[in-house]
């Protein structure tokens, strides 16, 4: 039988292909939820990597279904009911050190989104340079649902998508698609699973860090998909006239009366799973956006921390702890 340290080992798979790092996230049966282990090897990797002059991209993919269903809910649990908050503030840190370097990477990483991308699944992808997705990936910041906020670099990237799709995303937790994904900006390829294989092959052969020479490459093997009819990215109007709204109260006021205007089922369901989230989550989210949009990518990180820790002690709510 495998010895629990190899099992760990075994959670991030780490490949050397000519100048390209490949890394694996290798918990298929727990959707590649991120370990304590996971990023903490991914944290050390990326910085190793930095000063090796040898590897020149990262190629960043998932095994199995998912890409990432984000933290492991599991251990959280564990750690929530009495353990100590210190555990959970340690794995935060670690990952949080972790977004920051890929945001501040001087190598191109290309995450292959290639099916779930969840909260801390999105925060090891959307900082970056490329993100890779096809026709099964799924995209959410599930978070408020959840007493936590959507953290991991979330008031940094959300906050600079068009309009208030991030206030949008990021309170409701709503599921997008690749074509959305790309869309909006928080995917810069859509390449069809089928051509995925030959896509890492093409990108193993690069010689260079040149992100217009890697993104050369992906282009090669690039589609633009079409929105779906019922895509959520042809309700913008409503999605800025809403969610652009200064609290959260005037955001619920505002799709109520909407939806007496018009029977929309999208309207109400919306509001429904606002009224499902943690009122707290919902209000820590709108205010790390709208600060969020001013700051950098490090200090959003920092506020994210903080926030974190007074979540894990319970300190203004408890909603997490009902959760898990
Ligand atoms: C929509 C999903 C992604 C797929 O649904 P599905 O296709 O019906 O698949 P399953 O739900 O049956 O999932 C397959 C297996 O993967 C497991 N799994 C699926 N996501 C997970 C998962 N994040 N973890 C740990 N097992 C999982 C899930 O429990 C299940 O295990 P098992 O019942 O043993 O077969 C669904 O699994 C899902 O909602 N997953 C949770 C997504 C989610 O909330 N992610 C966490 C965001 S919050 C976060 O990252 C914070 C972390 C945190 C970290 C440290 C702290 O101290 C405090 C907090």
């Amino acid at each position: 039988m495998a010895s629990p340290a190899k099992l760990d080992k075994d959670q991030v798979l780490v490949e050397r292909k000519s100048s390209a790092r490949v890394l694996t996230l290798n918990r298929p049966k727990q959707l590649n939820a991120l370990s304590f282990y996971m990023v903490s090897k991914l944290l050390e990797i990326f910085h190793d990597d930095e000063g090796n002059p040898d590897v020149k991209l990262i190629v960043l993919k998932g095994n199995g279904r998912a890409f990432c269903a984000g933290g492991d809910v599991a251990a959280v649990a564990n750690d929530a009911r009495g353990g100590d908050w210190r555990f959970g503030a340690i794995f935060f840190d670690t990952e949080y050190k972790m977004n920051y370097l890929m945001a501040t990477y001087s190598k191109p990483q290309v995450s292959i989104l290639n099916g779930i991308v969840m909260g801390g699944g999105a925060g090891a992808s959307m900082h970056g340079r490329f993100r890779v997705v096809t026709e099964k990936t799924v995209f959410a910041m599930p978070e408020t649902a959840l007493g936590l906020f959507p953290d991991v670099g979330a008031s940094y990237y959300l906050s600079r998508l068009a309009g208030f799709f991030g206030e949008y995303v990021g309170l409701t937790g709503a599921r997008l698609d690749g074509a959305e994904m790309l869309a909006c900006g928080l995917a810069t390829h859509f390449v069809p699973s089928s051509k995925l294989s030959s896509l890492e092959e093409s990108l193993c052969k690069v010689e260079t860090s040149d992100p217009a020479i890697v993104s050369a490459i992906i282009d090669k093997y690039s589609e633009q998909p079409s929105l779906k009819k019922d895509s959520v990215y042809h309700r913008m109007d409503i999605i800025n006239k809403c969610f652009s709204r200064k609290t959260v109260e005037d955001i619920l006021y505002s799709l109520e009366t909407e939806a007496m205007s018009k029977a929309d089922s999208w309207i109400s369901a919306t509001v429904e799973t606002l009224k499902k989230a943690s009122p707290t989550s919902l209000k820590v989210f709108l205010r790390l956006i709208r600060e969020g949009r001013l700051l950098g990518v490090g200090q959003c990180l920092v506020y994210e921390y903080r926030i974190v820790c007074h979540i894990l002690q319970g300190h203004h709510s408890k909603d997490f702890f009902e959760v898990f």
